[in-house]
């Protein structure tokens, strides 16, 4: 724990709302085939997603999103709270999740459990990360954007010469939940199974609408017009900053400081341009191509933009 994570089976998590124990007692957990499951690396805009699937549920009325906070909604099964709540839920209903493949519990791939799957642009949840994590204690606060990307400036000079590329913070090896790129490739191999759903932030944001219908036929869900305006209505990033219900602003400030930011930072694609440096994004670029070069672009709609 001396560097601000809690370890467990070589992945870095988050310090507050986590223990050993818990984490190896979810791994039994045992999901049922109605339960939806939410998947993402943080900050690909999990909450929305949760968000979205309530009103999905409720048929865009906000009553449940208004009276029950977002975690209760659909728990974390990786979290203290998340897991037991789950575990005394009598039916189905949804579970979020930023657990890499390896460390998920085994009953999901003998389930028909609908499983979606977030993914971001990573450089988008670098810096969302980075600003999230400045101003929370679920992990030591990074010193600057710098120490974030690459770990050290020394890390740095050995990225840009290409001599320690695989190591570095840039592939986002140890941020909470781990690499994005091994979350990513390992919950990739669920690709093509009728049960499993990629959706991008990218595509979220700029066709929300089409998005929602695909999910819709996805959980066989129909919306009737007005019910779709309320989702959208409902989901939209301003009406989500203000439902305290989905901001977190019931988070203690203690573990959220909530007058230095919020989970409700910019809620767009891109913003990546105004924090990384130009070497940044070439590094981060280089490291990129090479390690994606195995999965179809089309999984990766902001590349190229
Ligand atoms: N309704 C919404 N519309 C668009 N983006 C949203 C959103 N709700 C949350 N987000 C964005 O999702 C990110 C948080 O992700 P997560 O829920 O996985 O922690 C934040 O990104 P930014 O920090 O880039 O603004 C946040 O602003
Ligand atoms: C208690 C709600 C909560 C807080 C933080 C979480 O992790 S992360 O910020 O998305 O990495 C998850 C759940």
């Amino acid at each position: 724990m001396s560097d601000g994570y809690m370890w467990f089976e070589g992945v870095p998590f988050p310090v507050v709302g986590y223990t050993l124990e818990h984490l190896k007692a979810m791994h039994n957990f045992v999901f049922k085939d109605e339960d939806v499951l939410i998947l993402s690396f943080p900050k690909s805009g999990t909450n929305w997603l949760i968000e979205i699937l309530c009103l999905i549920h409720s048929k865009g009325d906000p009553t449940w999103i208004q009276s029950v906070p977002i975690w209760e909604r659909s728990p974390w099964v990786e979290t203290m709270n998340g897991y037991e709540a789950l575990k005394g839920r009598e039916g189905p209903g949804h579970v979020s999740s930023h657990l890499p493949i390896q460390l998920f519990p085994k009953s999901l791939f003998q389930s028909k459990t609908k499983v979606i799957y977030l993914i971001r642009n990573p450089r988008d949840t670098l810096a969302s990360g980075y600003f999230f994590w400045s101003i929370s204690n679920f992990v030591k606060k990074p010193e600057s954007l710098e120490q974030y990307f690459v770990g050290s400036p020394k890390e740095m000079e050995a990225l840009v010469t290409g001599g320690r590329a695989c190591s570095a913070r840039a592939l986002l090896t140890e941020v909470a939940f781990g690499s994005w790129l091994e979350h990513v490739c390992g919950w990739m191999s669920m690709r093509g199974k009728e049960n499993f759903l990629i959706v991008s932030y990218e595509e979220l944001k700029q066709d929300t609408r089409n998005m929602i219908q695909k999910i819709c036929q996805f959980l066989g869900r129909t919306l009737e017009p007005e019910e779709m305006h309320l989702v959208l209505k409902n989901s939209s990033f301003q009406v989500m900053k203000e439902n305290k219900m989905s901001n977190y602003s019931l988070l203690p400030n203690w573990l959220l400081d909530e007058k230095n930011g919020s989970l409700m930072r910019r809620g767009t694609t891109g913003d990546w341009k105004n924090h990384f440096t130009v070497a940044q994004a070439e590094v981060f670029d280089k490291i990129f191509q090479e390690k994606m070069a195995g999965l179809p672009r089309e999984l990766f709609p902001w590349e190229g933009c």
